[in-house]
């Protein structure tokens, strides 16, 4: 790192540790940008679409609930600021970094074999087409010296291809996650989304060319919900083939939709209907949703919920937050889940969970 990105990551871990609210986040192909908000509170909402004509860096969860609101970051400053500076170069060690709290309940492979089973079961009996089996992992005794800035400018070196970001506001905690997931972007009249799932690791560093039909079908499955989404707002998308695309080591499918959009004020009204796609949840959308909030055994709090900036008189550039952690006094609780359907094989899936914690792991060397 060069001593200026040394010294922005000390004001940027002194901003977590002074619990300000504020998100680094780097687009593919872009610079890093920064939002915070200095004066007041991030706003909370308990209903996604009262994001309807509301702007500012918003991170949902994807469950509402009192405890993990929707917030709405509204940023008074998009400059990292230099008054820390002297602040951040005194401390000799992170404060208590706040956040939610730690989900206690299984997070190893005997307990996912079990909930592997109470998913299974219903997909075979054609109860559901697919359902997304998620789970988190406790990492403890974080050095003292461990740095989510530092992990920020790692990560957007080592993943190219996916959303980087780092928020924290008093009632999120800090996350950190590299998604190659949009759930909607796009400026005036011209929207985006996509339909992403399937997976394999990388082929020798290559995209792999042949994709079985449970990655194909798992993917159409989310094309189909987003499809019909869009046409019941009376929208007719340009829709592309699905095709492989990169996340970290790992390749997904991923087809676009691209489309325009009558009102740019209802936002709230597009995301309400497109969250949670069946990458994150399953189909029937409403069945899945309780399904997995009753049997998965812990809250999903932040993960699979979605990030980004909200601008409806700008560019909108919102991801599902995949592939993230949270960032806890001396602990990290990583997140990962994948589609399963009646064909699935419980190793296979607990394997695809591992490969893709890999990708925050990875920037933690463990
Ligand atoms: C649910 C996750 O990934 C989704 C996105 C791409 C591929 C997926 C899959 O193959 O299962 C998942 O639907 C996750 O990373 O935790």
């Amino acid at each position: 790192m060069t001593p200026d990105e040394i010294s922005t990551c000390h004001i940027i871990d002194a901003l977590i540790n002074e619990n300000r609210s504020f998100a680094l986040w780097r687009i593919p192909g872009e610079s890093p940008r920064f939002a915070m908000q200095t004066s007041g509170s991030a706003r909370l909402l308990y209903n996604i679409e009262e994001l309807d004509g509301q702007s500012g860096f918003v991170i949902a969860p994807f469950h509402v609930s009192e405890q993990h609101p929707i917030v709405l970051i509204r940023p008074d400053t998009t400059v990292v600021p230099s008054a820390w500076h002297n602040r951040a170069n005194t401390m000799t060690q992170p404060c208590h970094r706040h956040g939610t709290t730690v989900p206690t309940v299984g997070n190893d492979k005997e307990d996912y074999a079990y909930r592997f089973n109470l998913f299974i079961e219903p997909l075979r009996k054609k109860a559901f087409d697919k359902l997304v089996l998620s789970r988190h992992q406790v990492v403890d005794g974080q050095p003292l010296s461990f740095s989510p800035a530092a992990t920020f400018y790692e990560a957007i070196k080592r993943y190219r291809y996916s959303y980087v970001y780092l928020c924290h506001t008093p009632a999120t905690g800090t996350w950190l996650g590299c998604t190659p997931e949009i759930i909607l972007s796009g400026e005036k009249g011209e929207w985006h989304t996509v339909a992403l799932a399937g997976t394999q690791p990388l082929q020798d560093g290559e995209l792999p060319t042949e994709w079985d039909d449970k990655n194909r079908e798992e993917q159409e499955y989310v094309a189909f919900y987003i499809r019909k989404q869009l046409h019941a707002l009376g929208i007719k998308p340009e829709e592309s083939a699905p095709s492989p695309v990169r996340a970290g080591e790992l390749a997904h499918l991923k087809s676009d939709f691209s489309f325009p959009l009558p009102d740019n004020r209802k936002l709230g009204d597009l995301l309400k209907r497109l969250h949670p796609t069946p990458a994150v949840c399953g189909l029937p959308k409403e069945e899945a949703y309780r399904f997995i909030r009753e049997n998965e055994g812990y809250d999903r709090s932040y993960y699979s919920g979605f990030i980004g900036l909200l601008a409806p008189e700008g560019r909108s550039d919102l991801y599902v937050n995949l592939r993230c952690m949270n960032i806890l006094a001396n602990t990290l609780v990583l997140y990962a889940g994948g589609g399963i359907l009646a064909s699935s094989e419980p190793e296979s899936e607990w394997l695809e969970t591992e490969a893709k914690m890999q990708t925050m792991k990875r920037l933690l060397e463990i």
